[in-house]
């Protein structure tokens, strides 16, 4: 293979949303997003330490769907790196002049093999970064973008896709059968940049961004709950097994699924232990040992092709970590002491 390019971190994504106005008022009024720029057709949105352009673009549309992924690259020559790499892996690469998405410089966008709208980019129009504007942070102010977390079905075939990119792997879920549920994959130091997470793909399970402390992630809650609109909290507010993070998983008003995450830990280092759990540990997905809702596992929001179509989807092949978290025995497990206990959904 030719050398891929050098991926910084996940940068931004857009959405196709029905309603602007209803998006624009969960994302800037209740998550409290920065507006770069709006217009009747789309809003360009950034949390409080970007300072490039966006994080992420509200793009109103007829149908909910993913148009992007977009992952920044060090330098203006990872383009051709990845215009390389990219034809070698056979996949549709498009080279995209600076401008064609607002705020962002030339890029190359590409349908991966897992069927996902990839866009690789460096040049970015800066913008005021927000970092110590307390005076405009609202008491849920979110950080930066952290992470994406995409379904897909085959999450061993995933995962090899992505070490070729230079990712490395921080935590996994399997079996002990061999089976792999879930992993996590990071170029910034911190626990991922991207989730793959075993279901029927390609969609996006959900965008993360990050806070600095819990009680903003706690104030989304009570803010959602003063609307009167705490269907919108999916998920949480909890403690993960994986990735430590204390987190918060909520639906927007399209039903695209957005964490809101805090306190992951440092993988710079490069023995950086990987850490692998077990399908059955009710602490995996919830430390404290909550059982994850089904809607969780079951949906996840379509991506585009680079026409703009919705990607038909690939079931996966392999067991469901919805249907496997209790052992044929009835049981799954707290490790340590306690031993078994009797099984429920995790
Ligand atoms: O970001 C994440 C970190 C951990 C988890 S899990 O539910 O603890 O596995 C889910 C997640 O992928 O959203
Ligand atoms: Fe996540």
């Amino acid at each position: 293979m030719t050398t891929p390019p050098d991926v910084l971190r996940c940068a931004y994504t857009e959405l196709v949303v029905t309603d602007l106005a209803a998006s624009r008022a969960f994302y800037v009024d209740v998550l409290g997003l920065l507006v770069t720029y709006e217009d009747s057709e789309a809003i360009y949105l950034r949390a409080f330490e970007e300072y490039l352009h966006h994080s992420l673009v509200l793009r109103r549309g007829p149908v909910p769907a993913v148009a992007v992924l977009a992952y920044r690259v060090r330098a203006e020559a990872d383009l051709a790196l990845a215009e390389a790499y990219y034809r070698e892996l056979g996949v549709r690469v498009e080279r995209r002049p600076a401008g064609a998405t607002r705020g962002i410089g030339e890029a190359v966008r590409v349908q991966d093999p897992l069927g996902f709208p990839v866009e690789f980019f460096h040049h970015a129009e800066h913008t005021e970064r927000f970092t110590q504007r307390y005076d405009v942070h609202g008491a849920g102010a979110l950080s930066r973008l952290d992470h994406f977390n995409v379904t897909t079905p085959d999450v061993p075939a995933a995962r090899a896709y992505y070490e070729g990119l230079g990712f490395r792997v921080s935590e996994d879920i399997r079996d002990n059968e061999g089976t792999v549920y879930a992993a996590w994959m990071f170029r910034k130091p911190t626990v991922h940049d991207v989730a793959l997470t075993g279901g029927d793909g390609p969609r996006l399970h959900h965008l993360a961004f990050a806070t600095h402390e819990r009680h903003q992630i706690l104030h989304i809650c009570d803010h959602l709950g003063a609307l009167r609109r705490p269907e919108m909290i999916e998920r949480g507010p909890g403690r993960h097994g994986v990735s430590n993070a204390f987190y918060l998983y909520v639906r927007d008003p399209d039903g695209h699924r957005v964490e809101i995450y805090t306190h992951d830990y440092y993988t710079g280092d490069p023995d950086n232990p990987v850490i692998s759990w077990d399908v059955h540990d009710n602490q995996r997905r919830d430390w404290w040992g909550n059982p994850v809702v089904p809607s969780w596992y079951a949906e996840a929001s379509a991506v585009l092709d680079l026409d703009g179509n919705p990607q038909p989807l690939v079931a996966r092949a392999e067991a469901r970590e919805a249907d496997v978290t209790i052992g044929a025995d009835g049981f799954s497990y707290t490790a340590g002491e306690q031993g078994f206990k009797l099984g429920q959904q995790v």
